[in-house]
């Protein structure tokens, strides 16, 4: 796959205090690059370094080749993005709007007009005013504002925040599209873990101003580990037998028994020790994990050898 942005070791100081800590990573051509990270991780300020409204302390981004620092112009050239909330005028319609925009880019044909009002889905609504209009479909206008000249990179802050569930779905459904059949590269941030896990191929998660790991969506859920379910009596006892045998395992009490994130081929041996400690076992059940357990469960954890 071919890279088309890249972080080369990238901090930032304010005021003495390193917000961003040494960040290295690429996103490739048509795929959905997500970024995680807990209140406060960093995440709005490199997205803010990559579309160039905030300088770099030390590294660079290569942006379509170009260096923010030294080649600006050329790097920004490549991007389109709503950091935050899509301006528009709420007494123009849709289409005046991205007319008046067209005007101030310059070079923007109405024919490329039309085409992004229909990828967006916005044409049956585009001669509508703006204040007519819901949450989702001023995000969805404000994709097509940032789609006019065709960026080979796209960068959403928190594109769903507000939405409903249906406002939601709309602009995945378009961020796909857009990675799928216009091969762009689109970089994400967002706090809805469910979200992400439907709309990204990769993610990076931030904590404290690093990296702390970039994978693709479905290895980073899978981990090695699942969490196994085991309805069992007496559950209080089978839980101090499993932190016992298991002390890595993370195990906690559930509705019916306990759960336990250990890899398949450990479950025998849990099985047979828990017989052996004459501990019903009733059943036990193998539950997917979604991007949440895993980024709350990573997340913990480098916060927790950070203060050891
Ligand atoms: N201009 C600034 N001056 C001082 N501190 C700043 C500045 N901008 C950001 N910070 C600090 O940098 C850290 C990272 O902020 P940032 O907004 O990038 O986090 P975030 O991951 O986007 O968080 P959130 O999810 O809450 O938006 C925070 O501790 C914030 O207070």
């Amino acid at each position: 796959m071919e890279s088309i942005v890249e972080l080369k070791n990238v901090t930032k100081v304010i005021k003495g205090r390193t917000i961003i800590d040494d960040i290295s990573f690429q996103v490739y051509k048509g795929e959905v690059f997500g970024f995680l990270g807990p209140n406060g991780a960093g995440k709005t300020t490199t997205i803010r370094m990559i579309v160039g409204l905030m300088g770099i302390t030390s590294g660079d981004i290569i942006i379509g080749g170009s260096s923010i620092k030294t080649q600006f112009e050329d790097a920004v050239r490549h991007v389109g993005a709503i950091v935050e909330n899509p301006e528009m005028y709420k007494f123009l319609t849709g289409y005046q709007n991205l007319i008046h925009y067209a005007r101030m880019a310059k070079g923007i044909t109405k024919e490329k007009i039309a085409e992004v009002v229909e990828l967006v889905g916005l044409s049956d609504r585009i001669h509508d005013k703006v204040k007519t209009y819901s949450l989702g479909m001023r995000q969805r206008l404000g994709l097509a504002q940032c789609l006019l000249h065709d960026p080979e990179v796209l960068i959403l802050d928190e594109p769903t925040n507000g939405l409903d569930p249906a406002g939601i779905r709309e602009i995945r459904d378009y961020v796909r599209l857009l990675a799928r059949e216009k091969n762009m590269a689109v970089i994400v941030s967002s706090h809805l873990l469910s979200e992400m896990e439907m709309m990204c191929d990769r993610i990076g998660i931030i904590q404290n101003g690093q990296l702390i790991d970039v994978q693709q969506v479905k290895e980073f859920i899978q981990g090695n580990e699942t969490v196994h379910e085991l309805e069992v009596i007496p559950s209080e006892t089978a839980l101090s037998i499993v932190h016992a045998y298991f002390p890595d395992a993370e195990a906690n009490l559930s509705r019916n028994g306990i759960s336990v994130s250990l890899s398949k081929k450990e479950i025998p041996h849990l099985v047979k020790i828990l017989v052996q400690e004459e501990i019903k076992i009733f059943a036990i059940k193998e539950t997917a994990k979604t991007l949440e357990d895993r980024f709350l469960e990573v997340t913990k954890k480098e916060a927790e050898e950070a203060h050891a």
